[in-house]
């Protein structure tokens, strides 16, 4: 007898044969997986090849053209009041003149133009939440004068004041230098770690985030699929991937990390950082506990 696939009660978000369509054209298709929650996963592929529309799908915000998307045990938006969502485009987007507590509150308030007035409760979880970050003492600060990493915490606390059970960023790393980058993977390891919330992020650059990833979403040939770290990091698969020859190097301690084959170093790179960087990262990284093994 065939058993039709049931959800487990620990799966996060469910695809099944799930399709989208935008603009008339269709973005991609056949998206049938199970991601557990606590994992921390990466949606990746080249550009243009629908990883925003999948957290779109996910949130309720992009209708399927085919199929099922689950979140939380409930189709997809039922539940986005336990979804924290850090959009790509937050510092564009935002009104530079609010301070970085009011922007904290907006994710308990929702609109900045509410009549509804702030209660001590409510900037007590402001206050926790930025504590978290790492943007104590910085709440007056105005986001006009916080730096691109200053302001990415800010709409990642934003994103926390709810005590969400699922946290979805999308391309949290882009345009942070090197230490905001370990910083950032530093808060989501502990957000995973110590209140077992389950991360999704939009990522081109996969190496910062291997410490903490358990899985990765990738978007290939028109397909989303998911699959475990120890199975994405395959040089032939990231290869197709990426578009461009890559590599997966083992350091003498155990760590991994992508980069363009040697032949190749003239395309386009996989990876801004140098091996080095990434090296030390990875090395630092363990040390701070942020590995997955404990
Ligand atoms: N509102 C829209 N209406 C119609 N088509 C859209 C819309 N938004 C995005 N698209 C198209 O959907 C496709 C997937 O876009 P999406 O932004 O999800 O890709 P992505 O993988 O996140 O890209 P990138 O890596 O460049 O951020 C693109 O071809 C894009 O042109």
């Amino acid at each position: 007898m065939t058993i039709h696939s049931t959800q487990r009660s620990d799966d996060c978000i469910v695809f099944r044969d799930a399709a989208v369509t935008r603009g008339g054209r269709l973005i991609w298709q056949h998206g049938d997986f199970a991601i557990p929650q606590g994992s921390v996963t990466a949606i990746v592929g080249t550009n243009g090849t629908g990883k925003t529309t999948m957290m779109m799908a996910e949130l309720g915000l992009v209708p399927l053209s085919h199929g099922s998307v689950t979140v939380l045990g409930k189709p997809a938006g039922a539940m986005n009041r336990q979804i924290g969502y850090v959009p790509q485009s937050y510092a564009a987007d935002i009104d530079a003149n609010l301070t970085a507590e009011q922007s904290v509150l907006l994710g308990l308030t929702g609109t900045r133009f509410g009549i509804r007035p702030v209660t001590k409760t409510q900037r007590q979880e402001a206050a926790q939440a930025m504590r978290f970050v790492g943007l104590e003492g910085k709440e007056r600060y105005r986001l006009s004068e916080m730096s691109g990493g200053m302001r990415q915490r800010v709409a990642i606390a934003q994103a926390l004041v709810c005590r969400p059970r699922l946290l979805m960023l999308d391309e949290p790393l882009a345009n942070l230098d090197l230490a905001s980058q370990h910083a950032l993977v530093h808060v989501l390891a502990r957000l995973n770690r110590e209140y077992g919330m389950t991360i999704q992020m939009v990522a081109h650059d996969l190496n910062m985030l291997l410490p903490i990833l358990t899985g990765a979403v990738y978007l290939l040939d028109g397909h989303p699929h998911y699959s475990a770290m120890n199975e994405v990091l395959d040089s032939d698969l990231l290869t197709h991937l990426y578009g461009t020859r890559v590599q997966v190097v083992t350091t003498p301690q155990g760590d991994m990390f992508v980069t363009p084959s040697p032949d190749q170093t003239g395309d386009a790179p996989v990876d801004t950082h140098t091996a080095a960087e990434v090296v030390a990262f990875h090395h630092h990284g363990a040390e701070a506990g942020a590995g997955r093994e404990d």
